[in-house]
């Protein structure tokens, strides 16, 4: 198994095991890693077997070495048949024209085609048994019929140079796709582990449980996530954010497998075993996406299946068409139809796409965006606009209260100030965190929340809180009480419930119109505190904006804040076009209302109040805080590093994909139509033909690679990338 084309043999094979859960192939070291319970492993060894492809099992790590050394075998046997034919070749030419120099130099040619070409023989010879025509197929026609007409020399060359070049592609490929297990290696094997005794002892890090707590020396990369218990460093996060500026470290902060500890010892407390890390994660999302095909791929494959059996047919039309229609002579005709075999092979074709998505996926990857599958990939140089959230995507979304005011007339602003941070307290809405941490540091009373006399609390997503409080009726403590609704949300809500007066209104105004964030404390009666809540906006965010905009995208801010507020932040970041006072419903809405009237429509959010919104647009971004999970599972895409810069890259980057894309579709199919005029005409020989097969496999592939060389972060991103090509050579090597 070398070719994509083949994995897609043993996709099709296996899809009617509806107990595996997933393949994951390896075409570098021809291995298929099968999740599956153990009743089906006998099956799927039989499936595979029966398609001309003999399967071993392989248990452990080292088994793929080994087969990694079977290739390198493979490309030492298949450059020695080379040679081998290059010796027919010479004796066909200059060796005398005698029966024993002609059986010698078949002889050789026949040695060199089974050497180089035994695998794909027995697989061409398997499809044309089973009436399937593949690349496989058409290359045993060719190599078989050219022998038998006489030209083995050529069918020799034909065999030696295509299975090179078929190990060279298999390579490339698997390159691209191994480009992120590098990111594997970046984790240590080995942790400092503090004992029970207090010392602290070298441990592989398999056996290491969460609670424990690891020292790293300054230099040394993190063995598991983690929090910081001990000690002050700073971090090189840029191996799961793609961002190499060093972020502080102390003690209560979390930090990340594989990411690099810089100037001070640390001690952490281990949150995570370290097969479910971050970083394993980032893995896993990339691994799954590139076997999962894109739109693209799908239809290349298509094209390929109806495509390759149609040469095959015309191959043969031409063979038996040419002596019978036209005169020429059977050996002439059957010459021809046989490089016809060899130009029409779709090699280049079938390869050039998974090659291109693989590699810009990975270099994705190195920016810190992780694309949870080729489709994203393909899909974002569509986007015409991008919706934006407002709280946690174009601000910080860590808001801080910056004034209050109290407007009841019948309770003592001690009891009003009490009740608003007991509901506050209870919401991890950030508003909510704000106004509780605002009332707790000016506060009146340190008292705690438990004997608060909060019942029935609930929130109403979009609005605010709301809950049954107990409140004593008089201040001199007479033990009397009584039990009321109280909320706390915003001016929307106010009016639903018909609370909002002319006087609430001007003071909402004023705050409003500094771009604060508001929410309200009410009774059943009337509005009894206002709060003002403040975001900052992100450093990044109006780079961003112009940055989409000058891409021709759309930037829209969504928002469940008032309508003044939005403008306002809006008008900070630079956008033009804001919908706000939103319900988590309308956000939706807002989304199906774009895609219907504009096109493909992008969302940005933090994942977590607005997951339906990033569910039903075209391709859902989350700001990734370093991968939680809910970012992770609700998105497409994942900006690790919460830089919105990242998704106009992203843009930036399916451009360039789509680019290549066609580039080397366009090179696949041109370069064949090029040889098969010329072979019309009579001017091309099979050597031509291989040649020109070969060519075009391999500047697809190289075409397809320069994806991840070329980030499309310039400056930065260079050190990373330095060191995972490094990092990927060491393995290698
Ligand atoms: N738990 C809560 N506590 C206090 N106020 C709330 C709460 N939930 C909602 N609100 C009020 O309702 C408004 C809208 O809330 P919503 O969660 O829809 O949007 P948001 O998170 O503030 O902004 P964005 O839609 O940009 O993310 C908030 O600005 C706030 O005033
Ligand atoms: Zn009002």
């Amino acid at each position: 198994m070398d070719c994509p084309a083949e994995e897609g043999q043993i996709r099709g094979a296996l899809k009617e095991v509806s107990e595996i859960r997933s393949l994951q192939f390896d075409l570098t070291a021809r291995t298929l890693e099968v999740d599956a319970p153990e009743s089906v492993w006998d099956e799927v060894a039989t499936r595979i077997t029966s398609l001309g492809m003999p399967c071993r099992r392989l248990e452990t790590i080292q088994s793929v070495e080994q087969a990694r050394n079977l290739q390198r075998q493979e490309l030492f046997r298949a450059i020695a048949a080379l040679g081998i034919a290059v010796v027919a070749e010479l004796i066909h030419l200059m060796a005398a024209d005698t029966i024993a120099w002609k059986a010698t130099g078949m002889g050789f040619a026949a040695f060199a085609i089974g050497l180089a070409g035994f695998g794909v023989l027995r697989k061409g010879w398997f499809a044309l048994t089973h009436a399937k025509i593949n690349i496989n197929a058409l290359m045993t026609v060719a190599v078989v019929g050219a022998f038998l007409i006489g030209d083995w020399p050529e069918a020799a060359m034909v065999m030696a140079l295509y299975s090179i070049a078929e190990l060279i592609e298999a390579r490339a490929v698997s390159r691209a796709r191994n480009a992120i297990k590098g990111l594997l290696n970046l984790a240590p094997m080995q942790a400092e582990v503090r004992q029970r005794d207090g010392s602290w002892a070298r441990t592989g890090v398999q056996s290491v449980r969460p609670g424990a707590v690891v020292r790293v020396r300054p230099g040394e990369r993190f063995a598991f996530d983690g929090t910081v218990l001990k000690g002050h460093s700073s971090a090189d996060q840029s191996a799961i954010t793609g961002e190499s500026v060093p972020v502080e470290k102390s003690s209560g902060d979390p930090v990340f497998a594989g990411t690099v500890n810089q100037y001070g010892e640390l001690e952490f407390e281990v949150d995570k075993p370290a097969s479910d890390t971050v970083l394993a994660r980032i893995i896993h999302v990339v691994e799954q996406a590139q076997s999962a095909r894109a739109p693209i791929q799908r239809f290349v494959d298509r094209f390929a299946a109806v495509y390759t059996p149609a040469v095959f047919v015309i191959a043969l039309l031409v063979a038996i068409g040419g002596p019978l229609a036209f005169g020429i002579a059977w050996s002439d005709s059957i010459y021809k139809a046989l490089v016809l075999l060899v130009i029409a092979c779709p090699c280049a074709l079938v390869i050039s796409t998974p090659v291109t998505i693989v590699s810009g996926l990975t270099s994705a990857a190195r920016m810190g965006v992780l694309i949870k599958g080729g489709v994203f990939l393909e899909r974002a140089h569509h986007l015409t606009h991008i919706a934006l959230d407002k709280t946690g995507t174009l601000t910080r979304g860590k808001p801080e209260m910056v004034a209050s005011q109290i407007l009841s007339q019948t309770q003592s602003e001690h009891t009003v100030l009490k009740i608003a941070r007991a509901l506050a307290g209870r919401s991890d809405h950030p508003v909510s965190l704000a106004i509780a941490k605002g009332l707790t540091v000016h506060g009146s009373d340190p008292e705690q929340s438990s004997q608060d006399g909060i019942h029935h609390f609930s929130a109403e997503p979009g609005r605010g809180v709301v809950a049954r409080v107990e409140t004593a009726l008089k201040s001199d403590d007479s033990g009397e009480s009584r039990v009321m609704t109280y909320r706390l949300g915003n001016h929307r809500w106010m009016h639903e419930l018909g609370l909002c007066t002319e006087q609430v209104e001007i003071i909402l105004n004023g705050y409003e119109a500094q771009g604060y964030t508001l929410s309200l404390l009410a009774d059943d009666r009337s509005v009894l505190a206002v709060f003002a809540v403040a975001d900052t906006i992100r450093e990044s965010a109006r780079e961003a904006v112009n940055q989409l905009q000058a891409l021709g995208v759309k930037v829209v801010m969504l928002t469940g804040d008032n309508a003044l507020t939005a403008r306002k932040i809006a008008g900070q970041a630079g956008i033009v076009e804001v919908r706000s006072e939103l319900l988590p419903q309308d956000k939706l809405d807002a989304i199906r209302d774009m895609q219907e009237t504009a096109g493909p429509v992008g969302m940005v959010g933090d994942g977590i109040n607005d997951s339906p919104a990033l569910a039903s647009a075209d391709i859902g971004f989350a700001m990734g805080q370093a991968g939680t999970d809910i970012a992770m599972e609700a998105a497409d895409v994942v900006i690790m590093n919460d830089d919105l810069r990242r998704v106009s890259r992203t843009i930036e980057l399916s451009r360039k994909v789509n680019q290549v894309l066609w580039q080397n579709i366009s090179l696949a199919l041109g370069i064949k139509a090029v040889f098969l005029v010329l072979a019309i005409f009579d001017h091309a020989t099979m050597w031509m033909a291989v040649f020109a097969d070969m060519g075009a496999s391999l500047l697809v592939v190289l075409n397809g690679l320069r994806l991840i060389r070329s980030s499309p972060i310039s400056g930065q991103s260079g050190g990373v990338t330095g060191r995972y090509d490094s990092l990927e050579a060491g393995r290698v090597g």
